[in-house]
């Protein structure tokens, strides 16, 4: 049988700051989907996309990507990544800072203007990235998550920020990353993004309350959408 699982998550812990940030996650993403990875500020979103792109000291567990261990060089081209807090340098222009991440990338120099095009930036590539708002640069951040056109792009709370036609286009685009067969988890603390997604991981306090679809959440449930499956999964665990 094809093994099309792209990420494995096995009994995850993280400690941060002294604190069991991630108590134990167990969970597999497959090719190809989108994954929505949703819970309150400060449940753990943020560590666990740190420990799948390899940047986060674990206390215990695994994290394999594409077959390697989470942070392997052999995934640096493999995996995109846009945080909250973009590294970008905001005394370049939108091109010149995606030139630079395109040759540290190695990719095509077509590649930049692909991907200003892509997150709707096009009427700001010559803006210094330090005057850009927050919700274009973090458009900005994930215009360097999709150079050299990776296989899992692991995003966090790409939208925040944004108006809704900005974030209806931007779903658009994670749908047909995904039809082309890129996989995606992607944060968010607004739950009505949730129904975009293809699966749920809902977390709280550094576990996983539910993984499922938005279908599956709501039947099993009995809720009408997935902020109410939430609270009543919350109240279940309590
Ligand atoms: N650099 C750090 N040092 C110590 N503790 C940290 C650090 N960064 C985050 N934490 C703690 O780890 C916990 C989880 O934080 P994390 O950023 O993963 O949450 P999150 O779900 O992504 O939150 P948000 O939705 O607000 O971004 C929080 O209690 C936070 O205070």
């Amino acid at each position: 049988m094809i093994n099309s699982s792209v990420l494995s998550v096995e009994g995850l812990k993280v400690r941060r700051g002294g604190r069991q940030v991630l108590r134990g996650v167990d969970f597999e993403v497959q090719q190809g989907s989108v994954t929505g990875l949703l819970g309150p500020s400060g449940c753990g979103k943020s560590t666990l996309m740190r420990a799948i792109v390899g940047v986060q000291i674990v206390e215990s567990g695994t994290v394999s990507v594409l077959g390697l261990p989470a942070g392997h060089p052999r995934l640096r081209n493999r995996v995109g990544y846009s945080t909250q807090n973009p590294a970008l340098y905001g005394d370049l222009t939108v091109t010149e800072a995606l030139r630079y991440f395109a040759s540290v990338l190695k990719t095509a120099k077509s590649d930049v203007q692909r991907v200003i095009d892509e997150v709707g930036l096009a009427d700001h590539a010559n803006a210094m990235v330090g005057q850009l708002s927050g919700g274009q640069r973090s458009r900005a951040s994930l215009a360097v998550a999709l150079l050299g056109k990776p296989e899992l792009l692991v995003l966090d709370e790409p939208t925040v920020g944004l108006d809704p036609v900005l974030r209806e286009e931007l779903w658009m685009l994670f749908h047909s990353l995904a039809a082309r067969g890129v996989t995606l988890l992607v944060s968010s603390h607004v739950m009505d993004e949730a129904a975009r997604c293809q699966r749920l991981l809902l977390m709280r306090e550094g576990l996983l309350l539910a993984d499922d679809t938005p279908d599956g959440l709501r039947t099993r449930t009995d809720t009408a959408d997935v902020e109410h499956a939430f609270l009543k999964l919350i109240k279940e665990t309590v």
